[in-house]
């Protein structure tokens, strides 16, 4: 018998890809997955692709439901989260996929978001300097923005080591359709995203805050698009150099920020991040180096907006807060054609 978990907000693109994950996890039983509008339909009425649940239920998303858990996943809409997880029981672990505690700041909640601010909790990002620790150390972890994941890999420690100023940054992230969420929106049919690449809250995007946070920029430009593919990030980010830098030395920062790292891997010089590559992975694939015309470091990274960027990501969490290892149910490898 495994830990014993739950998936709320199982009926979503996020909460399908958990169903999916803890299937082939070795230490998760899953005891409960709920939904709102799906709940009563069976899990693979919504989730075709997951026969392992065949005789799964869906259930309403409320306390009793989530109660046998000890340790609940939180797929649901942001402002969701918050009321919920404050009335589990103290010792229930959670790790919520939603952006409710993932801020640290009150004035940055309320200019993004709006509502009573919920409060911060471990940020889940477990690749950041001293974090993967604080999770372990954790009962409750706010997982990472997607967006966010795929720019921070590459930028943080950049910035940490002095190389990138923080004061100069560009982002530009264009994100496969499933980011948006199942619930899909006219302008997220196949017919209106293909053929088309477009930008969209451009300079406004929530996860502009959060990756200022995250990856320690003072000042960021941060442009998402919204590209034709179900799953997938691609980010470029670029910064201005503090000094005089070479493609070398900031490579040499990224190979020495993610030596070891299971699931990060800075690709041979040359080669670039492909969103395929990662396709149903934990993967984050990296590429760095300096433009020789502007001088700006220029970071490339990939990842899979629901695994890296959102269920793998919250496994890897869940993994470390109950002591199992970090990569189990996880894989680097991808999905490829
Ligand atoms: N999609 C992605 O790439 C990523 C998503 N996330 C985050 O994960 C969370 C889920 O996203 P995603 O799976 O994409 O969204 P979906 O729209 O695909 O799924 C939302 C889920 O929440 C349920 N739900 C909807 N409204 C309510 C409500 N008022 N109360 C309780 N449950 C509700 C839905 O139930 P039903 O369908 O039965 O009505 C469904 O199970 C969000 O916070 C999102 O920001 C984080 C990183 C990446
Ligand atoms: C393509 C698309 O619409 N993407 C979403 C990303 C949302 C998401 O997943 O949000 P969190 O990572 O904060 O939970 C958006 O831009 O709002």
């Amino acid at each position: 018998m495994g830990v014993r978990v739950a998936v709320a907000g199982a009926s979503g693109y996020a909460g399908g890809e958990l169903l999916r994950l803890i299937a082939g996890h070795p230490g998760l039983d899953l005891v409960a997955a709920t939904g709102d509008s799906s709940a009563g339909r069976a899990v693979t009425d919504v989730h075709p692709h997951l026969p392992a649940y065949a005789d799964v239920t869906l259930r309403p998303t409320d306390v009793a439901e989530l109660a046998d858990a000890e340790l609940v996943f939180l797929a649901l809409p942001h402002g969701a989260s918050a009321a919920l997880s404050a009335s589990l029981p103290a010792g229930t672990r959670i790790v919520d996929l939603g952006a409710d505690h993932r801020l640290t700041d009150p004035a940055v909640w309320a200019k993004h978001y709006g509502g009573p601010y919920p409060g911060a909790w471990t940020y889940g990002l477990p690749e950041l300097p001293g974090q993967r620790a604080r999770i372990a150390d954790s009962d409750r972890v706010a997982a990472t923005g997607c967006y966010v994941v795929a720019s921070t890999l590459p930028l943080a420690p950049l910035i940490a080591a002095g190389v990138a100023a923080p004061d100069d940054v560009v982002v530009v992230a264009a994100s496969g359709t499933s980011g948006a969420g199942r619930s899909a929106a006219p302008h997220l049919l196949g017919s209106e995203v293909m053929n088309d690449v477009s930008a969209y809250k451009v300079g406004t995007h929530r996860h502009a805050p959060e990756i200022k946070q995250a990856a320690g920029a003072r000042t960021l430009s941060f442009t998402p698009l919204l590209a034709p593919m179900p799953r997938g990030i691609l980010a470029t980010v670029t910064a201005r150099p503090t000094g005089t830098t070479s493609a070398d030395e900031v490579r040499q920062v990224l190979a020495e920020a993610y030596a070891g790292e299971p699931f990060v891997t800075l690709l041979p010089a040359g080669a670039w991040p492909h969103t395929s590559a990662t396709y149903g992975s934990n993967a984050c694939h990296l590429q760095v180096t300096v433009d020789g015309d502007s001088g700006r470091i220029v970071a490339t990274s990939a990842i899979d907006n629901l695994g890296k960027g959102a269920a793998g990501q919250a496994v890897q969490c869940a993994n470390l807060m109950l002591g199992l290892p970090e990569t189990a149910g996880l894989t680097a490898n991808g999905v490829a054609p």
